[in-house]
């Protein structure tokens, strides 16, 4: 625990209250709401009320002595609670890898513990120890100024002044101690280490940084950054955004899937019992619409896309995009509801490969590409493969205007025969990413082959439905890319750079993950590294060729500011900006920087940024 914590302030404030008033309102109004999204938070929120706010909190009871304390996860307490009052064996939980996008009614409701513990963390830890007036450290007093309850001391402490004893695996202790012990440690962790943070505290003139970060829990110097970056009532909405549960949204993935996306919402029902409807649509998805242009406070000012409505629109949905709709929204009989509940990976259509689980936004990046059949794409930052198979089915999705089937009878706008055959190199700086990939090609509807032409090695095939149109899939380590595998360096027509990134855009998905953000990775290191790491992939685009960088940060430093160097690099001075078109709308609402893309977090997609560029041809 840090020390210099700082804490000796007397003044709070908190929207004029005091902050346990603040939170405890919030918490109450919480529960009696009855929207989905509260519903979740509420059912979070729940398992901490009693704690928070005692009527009468169990004393634990000493037995051996003070003993020092050992860390005990959020997670694994809330698994604890949910496994005592579900009785669930440790293995059912244990077993399933992804629970936190499960349908499945229990795990949904762990996820929804898990995120609300999560992402109330700095807000529940504030009140806590405002309201106990200090913490105590391996003895020492950190002082809070504000009057103790002895009973909630009990419970946040790290020395276990009452003499807990943690060795008979905690039976004596409430499991909602446990669980305050448990976030307040993740918070103790978070505070003591590196880098310059420090308790926030409300001035006596609360600013409104402080207000987001205490109010939606996040680190301060990022509710700053979104402050600043995109004005007060936006970055509230993106915050509120941030700690609610995110659309779960498919892909239809054209290789295996024999139909179109109403086909495929049709055999979900039939035969998972899955209601999902076609983003084209849902009245939210019809339009991708752009909020403004100039929300940004140094100017770069491409398309900002969000949810509410300015009139333009610039994408069309992405073909393939289906929407699974909440179990209570199904106008179904509670026996259909009950079959519908299930986890999304025990399905038949993901088994089969009909489906992946990819988010709107990520459709739009493959989208952004512009892939016709025919051609050599590489996927510089491939991860576990999302965006590379998204680009596959692409290219053979035979119901699709660009896919597979251009014209009736031709596979795309070339009709020679090399037309009939594209090229994916999934590349990845991460071995084990790739042999992910490879884990999933089978599934996803791919064969091997052996390549009598190159060495006798294994190549990976798959066709469109119609058997016309070929895509083969490579995987490439940066030395096999370096040599110029099966092709030369600055050859493919289409790159895509999915930067590492510090994902800020989708942080709804990864509630625990805004407190490893740190000021300096985001705001030196990994606009360096993406520099560097678009400038290397850029060299492999082919003259005429196109290059797309993407990211899933919100943040400026991250996006425009990085495609703004590269245009100012050696590398980039070689590329020209490749706008995004206006496909409705009022085109005056616009600024230069129309080859930019930012979507914010929305009842469409999750936060995304999306820069294009082509490259000039010598002459
Ligand atoms: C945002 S993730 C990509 C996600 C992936 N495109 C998908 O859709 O699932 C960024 C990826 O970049 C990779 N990466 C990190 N440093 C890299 C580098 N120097 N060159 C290429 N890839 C890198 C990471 O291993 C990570 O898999």
């Amino acid at each position: 625990f840090h020390p210099s914590i700082s804490v000796d302030k007397p003044q709070y404030r908190f929207a004029h209250q005091h902050p346990y008033e603040a939170g405890k309102e919030t918490v109450e109004s919480i529960c009696r709401s009855t929207s989905w999204e509260e519903r979740l938070r509420r059912e979070a929120t729940e398992a901490l009320l009693p704690v928070f706010f005692p009527t009468s909190v169990a004393s634990p009871t000493s037995r051996n002595g003070p003993t020092e304390h050992s860390p005990i996860t959020a997670e694994a307490s809330l698994k604890r609670l949910l496994r005592k009052k579900y009785q669930y064996p440790q293995e059912e939980f244990d077993s399933d890898r992804h629970q936190n996008i499960s349908v499945n009614e229990s795990r949904g409701r762990l996820a929804a513990l898990i995120l609300g513990t999560s992402v109330m963390r700095l807000r529940h830890w504030y009140i806590v120890v405002s309201q106990n007036g200090f913490i105590l450290h391996h003895g020492a007093k950190i002082p809070i100024p504000y009057p103790l309850d002895r009973s909630l001391l009990s419970l946040v402490t790290y020395n276990d002044p009452l003499g807990v004893s943690e060795d008979e695996n905690h039976e004596h202790i409430t499991e909602e101690a446990l669980l305050v012990r448990a976030m307040v440690d993740e918070h103790a962790r978070y505070l003591s280490s590196s880098g310059n943070r420090t308790l926030p505290i409300l001035p006596s003139n609360s600013s409104r940084d402080t207000e987001l970060a205490i109010q939606y829990s996040l680190p301060p110097f990022f509710a700053s950054s979104l402050l600043l970056q995109y004005g007060y009532t936006q970055a509230q909405k993106i915050c509120e955004l941030m700690n609610s549960p995110g659309p779960i949204t498919l892909r239809r993935n054209a290789i295996q899937f024999p139909g179109s996306d109403d086909d495929l919402c049709e055999w979900l029902w039939e035969e998972d019992g899955i209601k999902a409807e076609s983003c084209n649509r849902l009245h939210s998805c019809q339009n991708i619409t752009v909020l403004s242009s100039t929300l940004t406070r140094d100017g770069s000012n491409g398309y900002v896309v969000g949810s509410s409505s300015i009139p333009g629109s610039i994408l069309p949905p992405p073909n393939g995009a289906i929407r699974i709709l909440p179990p209570e929204s199904i106008d179904a009989t509670t026996a259909e509801r009950r079959r519908s509940i299930k986890s999304i990976w025990s399905m038949r259509g993901w088994q089969n490969g009909y489906f992946e689980v990819q988010d709107a936004g990520s459709q739009i990046i493959t989208q952004s590409l512009e892939v016709r059949p025919g051609e050599s794409i590489l996927d510089y930052c491939a991860g576990n493969g999302g965006k590379s198979f998204g680009l596959a089915s692409a290219l053979l999705d035979t119901t699709s205007p660009t896919g597979g089937s251009h014209s009736n009878d031709e596979c795309g706008a070339r009709k020679d025969s090399t037309s009939r055959q594209s090229k994916i190199v999934a590349h990845d700086v991460v071995d084990e990413r790739l042999r992910q990939i490879k884990g999933s090609l089978k599934r996803v509807g791919f064969t091997a082959r052996v390549d009598a032409n190159n060495d006798n090695d294994t190549v990976y095939v798959a066709q469109n439905r119609r058997g016309d149109c070929e895509c083969t899939f490579q995987i490439a380590t940066s030395s096999d890319l370096d040599a110029g595998i099966d092709c030369i360096a600055s050859c493919f027509d289409a790159v895509l750079v999915d930067a590492p990134c510090s994902s800020t855009g989708v942080l709804r998905r990864r509630p625990a993950q805004r407190w490893d953000l740190t000021e300096k990775q985001m705001y030196e290191e990994l606009p360096k590294l993406q520099l560097e790491v678009l400038e290397k992939a850029a060299s492999f685009v082919a003259e005429g060729g196109r290059l797309v960088y993407s990211t899933c940060s919100l943040l400026t430093e991250e996006n425009d500011f990085v495609a703004r160097k590269f245009e100012q690099s050696t590398v980039g001075s070689g590329f020209e900006r490749w706008d995004f078109s206006l496909i409705r709308g009022n085109d005056s609402l616009l600024s230069e920087d129309r080859h930019t893309l930012t979507l914010l977090p929305s009842e469409i997609s999750d936060g995304f940024f999306i820069a294009r560029w082509k490259r000039g041809t010598k002459v």
